[in-house]
Parts: structure tokens; sequence; C-alpha cells
């Protein structure tokens, strides 16, 4: 252990090193004295992280965390206690996390797997603190995005090549605790919390599974690439995994919030000659034309059915939709719009507990297709580190999808905003 928290220590410093040649303030606007001690104070405070690191390793954390203890009542920013991460978990200082819909979902008590009192979160990145035995894909030092959808890459589903889901940890997940020993590492004065999602970033430290961990390119600034933990990268692979948009095509995307921009930006990317952005919201138009959507439509500006005005508009329908609200009648819709024969409709929206999906079997029957994703498709410790390194390659968008940015003690605000129609999304700071 120590040797490898030693062999920890190097390499982040070197990384460190690595962030610091490419920081544009020490190449052109210092002196070389000035940087020399930019350098030197960097490394000083890169050192008190580490060493504060070690000094936690196998100790219970005290921080400060959101608790949720009850569905729909505000969350309450408690001192909760984080124990050591067993064999095969990783704990993970938390410095950023965004607030997505789905926690908002959980958070409304609609959520058949929503359990309480839980901390909720799963959009973020952090730091490795330490690990647990038999973790060897990341040590104490590296940069992280946890991620929600494991990638075990050994259980039948992993192995299948035909699915991003992975059944390693799933049940643990969804009962709140985690895959060892069935229990929880969060407790507050000794009450235990419930996991959310295998992630709970709305807290200072988290323990996550090593499956469910995906590590990054540390120079990757972690107050934006935190989006690519959800919403980002969920639309973003709707189009190039699930419905594997071809250049060309015509495209509905239903909802203009984060999840439908990245649709309509994937889309641009994939080639579509149109992408028709739907949304009851006009407001939403002006931000989406920055995304690739082409044409807007308002279904409260016409009489017929919104299916049949995007039907009329594309001679025939759609080749591709995308459901990203949640809300099942619209789900119909963008069935309903797609092209006879070929037209393919993908659900990302999260429907509340008790909702179904209808429509007349004789769609389908006539070759439209109904498919969902579950973060758009990417296996996560595969693909999370390569679409980060998309965005420092300026390849895809990630800082403009960010509207507002708090503190973690101003998370019930932050919710509110979420709520509002001018939020994309909140990044909270963790430690201020
Ligand atoms: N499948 C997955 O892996 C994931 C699913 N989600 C889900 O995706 C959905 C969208 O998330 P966000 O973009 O963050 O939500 P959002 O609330 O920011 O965006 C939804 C948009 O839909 C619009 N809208 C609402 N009702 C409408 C209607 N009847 N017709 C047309 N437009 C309507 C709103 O004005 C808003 O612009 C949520 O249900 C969320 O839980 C989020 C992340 C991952
Ligand atoms: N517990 C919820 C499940 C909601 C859901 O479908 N979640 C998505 C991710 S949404 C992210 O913001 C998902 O990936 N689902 C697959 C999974 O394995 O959970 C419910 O039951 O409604
Ligand atoms: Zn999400
Ligand atoms: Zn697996």
């Amino acid at each position: 252990m120590v040797l490898r928290t030693e062999k920890a220590i190097v390499e982040n410093m070197i990384n460190f090193l690595a962030i610091l040649k490419t920081t544009p303030i020490l190449t052109k606007a210092m002196n070389a004295k000035e940087q020399l001690h930019v350098v030197h104070s960097s490394l000083i405070s890169l050192s008190l992280l580490i060493l504060q690191f070690m000094a936690t390793q196998g100790q219970v954390i005290t921080c400060k965390a959101a608790v949720a203890w009850e569905p729909n009542k505000p969350l309450v920013i408690e001192e909760v206690q984080v124990a050591p991460p067993k064999a095969g978990e990783v704990r993970v200082k938390i410095l950023f996390s965004a607030l997505c819909h789905t926690d908002a979902y959980t958070w409304s008590g609609k959520d058949p797997e929503g359990l309480f009192p839980c901390i909720l979160g799963h959009e973020a990145a952090g730091i490795v603190e330490s690990v647990g035995e038999g973790v060897t894909d990341v040590q104490p030092g590296d940069h992280v995005i946890p991620c929600y959808q494991a990638e075990c890459k050994e259980c039948k589903f992993c192995k299948s090549g035909k699915t991003n889901l992975c059944g390693k940890v799933r049940l643990a997940t969804g009962a709140g605790v985690m895959f060892s020993d069935r229990k929880s590492r969060f407790s507050v004065n000794g009450k235990p919390l419930y996991h959310f999602m295998g992630t709970s970033t709305f807290s200072q430290y988290t323990v996550v599974h090593n499956v469910s961990v995906a590590k990054i390119d540390p120079k990757a600034p972690l107050e934006k690439v935190c989006l690519l933990g959800c919403g980002v990268s969920t639309g973003l692979g709707a189009v190039w995994n699930t419905a594997k948009v071809e250049p060309g095509s015509i495209v509905a995307v239903f909802g203009l919030g984060t999840i439908g921009l990245a649709v309509a930006e994937g889309a641009k990317a994939a080639g579509a000659s149109r992408v028709i952005g739907i949304d009851i919201d006009r407001k939403k138009f002006d931000t989406a034309k920055n995304f690739g959507v082409t044409e807007f439509v308002n279904p409260k500006d016409h009489e017929k059915p919104i299916q049949q005005v995007i039907v009329d508009m594309t001679d025939g329908g759609v080749d591709y939709s995308f459901e990203c609200i949640g809300n099942v009648s619209i789900m119909r819709a963008a069935l309903e719009c797609c092209h006879k024969g070929w037209g393919t409709s993908v659900i990302v929206g999260v429907a509340a507990s008790g909702q179904e999906i209808s429509t007349r079997p004789f769609q389908l029957v006539t070759g439209r297709v109904w498919k969902g994703t579950a973060f758009g498709g990417f296996k996560s410790r595969s693909h999370v580190p390569w679409l980060v390194d998309k965005y420092m390659k300026k390849e895809i968008k990630v800082d403009e999808y960010i509207t507002h940015n708090l503190t973690l003690v101003d998370i019930n605000k932050a919710f509110h905003l979420l709520h509002g129609g001018d939020c994309l999304r909140v990044v909270l700071n963790m430690n201020v």
C-alpha cells in the first residue's frame, strides 16, 4: 500500500507538471520568476492534498453532504460519516457535482427505486482519495468521473457486445447499498443513509464500486467535465450509439433541455440535414440554434397533434426522433412522427412510476422502430475518458451547457433553478 501511494504521488506530480505546462498564464503572462513561484506554490498545494489523502486512508471521513431525508422535503446539509472503501471499492473526493433531472425525479418520490434517507447526485468529477483491496485500475490522486452505469467487462451484459448495461453491481445500487456486504458506507451519527445510483455525489466524499469509476485526463477541468457523467454523454450517445444517425437524416428532438440539446449537437455532428426541435417553451429556440437545431416547433402554436405537424413538414415523417422529456404522451408522438418503413424513435426521458407507453401496433407493423437508451449506450469506463478527450480537443461542447455555478450549501436553490426555463445545468462547487 505504501509503495502504491508513493507511486501515486510521483505520478500525480508528473501529471500536475503536465497541467502547468499547458496553462496559458505560465507561458504568456508571467516572467520566469513568477512562473516558478506558481509552480512552487502549486506543488505545495498538491503535496498537501496527497498528504491529506494519506492521513485519511483507512479512516472514517466526516464531511458535508446534502441529505434527502424524505421525498420532496428540502435537502439538509449534514456532517456525514463516510466509511473507508472495502474490497473492490474506491473513495472519491468530489470536487464538482452538477444536478440532473433524474436527481429531482427520485427526490420527488416518483422513482420506484427511490430510497430515503439517501444522498442523491450522479453527474460529478473528483479525485480518488483511497482504494480498497484489489483495486488496480485507479489509485489515490487519479482524476475520475463516477459512473452510474457500471462497466465490469466480465458479466454477460458487458461481454455481449450488444449493450452498455452492466449487471455486476446493478442490484446493489438499486437497493442503495454496496455490492460486497449489502451495506451503506454513509451514516449520520450511526444512522445509515442509502446510496443513490451507485454514485451519491452530493457529498464531499463518496464511495463507489471500482467498476463504476472512469479515470480521466488530469488536465481536464473537473468543473466542466463533470457534465460528462450523465446529461451531455447521454444525448450524444443516443444519436451516435443507439440510433446511429446517418448523414442526410431528418431528426426530431422533443424537449430542448440539456439532453435534447446534446442530441441536437450529436445529430449535427452526424451530418443530419434537418434537426427539428420541439418544445413548449419558445425561449429555448435561440439557445437551441447554437446546438444544431435548424427548425423550431411549438406544439402550442398548432391545433393538430404534434406528430401530424411533423409528418406534414417532412414529406411523411422523420428518420429519427428522440424523446428527451419523460412524458409518455410525447413518447407516442415521437414514435408516430417517424417515417413509415424505417423511422426510429429513441426514448431518453425517464417517466414516473406507473406511467406506460402505448401506440397502435400498426405503427410498428409498418416499420417504425421504438428504442430506449441508458447513458446513450456508452460503455462508461471505456468511453467517458474518450468523451473527455473529445472535449479537450474542442470536438464536443460542455461549457455551453453550464448556465449556473453555485456551492453545495445552495443545493436547494440549485434545484429551484433547475426547474426554471433559463437553466440547463447548475454545477456545484462541493468544497466552498
Ligand atoms: N436515459 C438516460 O440515460 C437519461 C435520461 N434523462 C432524462 O432525460 C429527460 C430530460 O432531461 P433534461 O434535458 O435535463 O430535462 P429538462 O427539463 O431540462 O428538459 C426538458 C425540456 O422539455 C420541454 N418540455 C416539457 N414538456 C414538454 C412537452 N409536453 N412538449 C414539448 N416540450 C416539453 C421543457 O420545456 C424542457 O425544455 C429527463 O426525464 C431525465 O430524467 C437524463 C439523463 C440520462
Ligand atoms: N430507478 C428509475 C430508473 C431511471 C432510469 O431509467 N435511469 C437511467 C439513467 S437516468 C440518468 O439521469 C438509466 O440509465 N437506467 C438504466 C438503469 O440501469 O437504471 C426508475 O425505475 O424509474
Ligand atoms: Zn442524469
Ligand atoms: Zn458488467
